[in-house]
């Protein structure tokens, strides 16, 4: 494993960059034994503000923090980088959905998979968390076509930890406790949340989920509804959206990629979907259950699927078809 790593945070001047640069620079992601190169992109308007940030960095006396470089020139901050974390971009308001962001945000993504193509190593590995965060990691993917698709994801995290928390929180257990929830699909209100293959410490023994919480009324319905609704509910009383718990998710996502899923664990993951898993169509950015090693993550497979949670999956997957085809013709349309 390498000692050196040269990460690159988008929006770094933003609200979740806020968040999130010191757990990176701190060594709590990539290992407190590699030493990291931070490049903070943002626009020229926010270079003021992504200056104090930088000062506190510094002011932050971290030992791992190896260089701090703050920019709004995309080709310096795309050169030869190991991680890119593309957070920069339009964050919704109260009564908007994520999708009605892809107008605003994709410019951002197609510039950005350019980037990517042009000065990144190949060996980059991308997470998209900018909204709507499926479309816009298949819109880099695809303005990247010389990077193999299975190093763009999208953040996910965040549901799987929110799914996960209000499983604990109902029986009344530590989140570590529960294991196995899984996001499948969108990282909107139509995603499925799904602990039919959850399991519950109790004792010595992992139980399945639903016999422990013994409410299937209750999972089949407010579960689902709270972990959909979620990013509204902070929206709604924080007018503005998550940022705390978007950075710790950001955190959990690259730390499993980097150092691989506990043993026996799967996390969610929005990857690139090849048409072979689950029934998942070809060509889209979708969250999907992943178990990671040194050879990088495999999709859990075999999972049973009952009739509830196949219309569940394609009512999302078919909301990302359509962001797919709004997409592309931006992609089409523009030059
Ligand atoms: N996938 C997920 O789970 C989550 C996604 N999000 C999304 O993350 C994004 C960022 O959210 P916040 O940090 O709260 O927003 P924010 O508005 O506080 O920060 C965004 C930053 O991005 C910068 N930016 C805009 N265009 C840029 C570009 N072309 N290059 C680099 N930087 C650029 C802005 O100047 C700003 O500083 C939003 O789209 C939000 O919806 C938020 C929470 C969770
Ligand atoms: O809801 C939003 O717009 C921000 C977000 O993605 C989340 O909190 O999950």
């Amino acid at each position: 494993m390498t000692d050196q790593l040269k990460v690159l945070v988008t929006g770094a001047a933003g609200q979740i960059a806020y968040s999130l640069l010191y757990s990176i620079a701190n060594g709590d992601v990539f290992g407190k034994n590699v030493s990291v190169s931070l490049i903070l992109l943002d626009i020229e308007m926010m270079q003021e503000a992504l200056g104090g940030v930088v000062l506190e960095l510094q002011d932050c006396a971290l030992p791992n923090l190896k260089k701090i470089t703050a920019t709004c020139n995309v080709q310096e901050a795309f050169t030869d980088i190991d991680y890119a974390v593309l957070v920069g971009a339009m964050p919704r308001r109260q009564g908007m959905e994520r999708k009605d962001l892809l107008k605003a945000n994709a410019k951002i993504f197609k510039e950005q998979g350019k980037a990517l193509e042009n000065y990144a190593k190949k060996s980059v590995k991308v997470l998209v968390v900018g909204n709507p965060a499926n479309t816009n990691c298949l819109i880099a993917a695809t303005c990247a076509p010389s990077i193999s698709k299975e190093n763009f994801t999208c953040l996910t995290r965040l549901d799987h930890n929110r799914a996960k928390a209000q499983i604990a929180t109902r029986l009344e257990v530590a989140t570590s406790a529960v294991r196995n929830v899984i996001i499948w699909g969108n990282h909107s209100s139509t995603q499925y949340p799904d602990v039919r293959h959850a399991t519950v410490s109790v004792g010595d023994e992992a139980k399945p989920v639903p016999l422990v919480v013994k409410d299937d009324a209750w999972l089949n319905g407010d579960f689902i509804t709270t972990v959909q609704k979620r990013g509204a509910a902070i929206i709604a009383a924080r007018k503005l959206s998550s940022a705390m718990s978007a950075a710790k998710a950001i955190c959990d996502h690259l730390r499993d990629w980097h150092f691989g899923t506990p043993k026996g664990e799967w996390t969610s993951m929005g990857i690139y979907s090849n048409g072979s898993n689950y029934g998942v169509p070809e060509n889209l950015i979708y969250s999907m259950p992943v178990k990671i090693d040194e050879n990088g993550y495999t999709i859990v497979d075999g999972l049973e699927i009952d009739d509830r949670s196949r219309v569940r999956m394609d009512a999302t997957a078919n909301e990302l078809l359509e962001e797919r085809n709004e997409a592309m013709k931006f992609l089409s349309q523009s030059d």
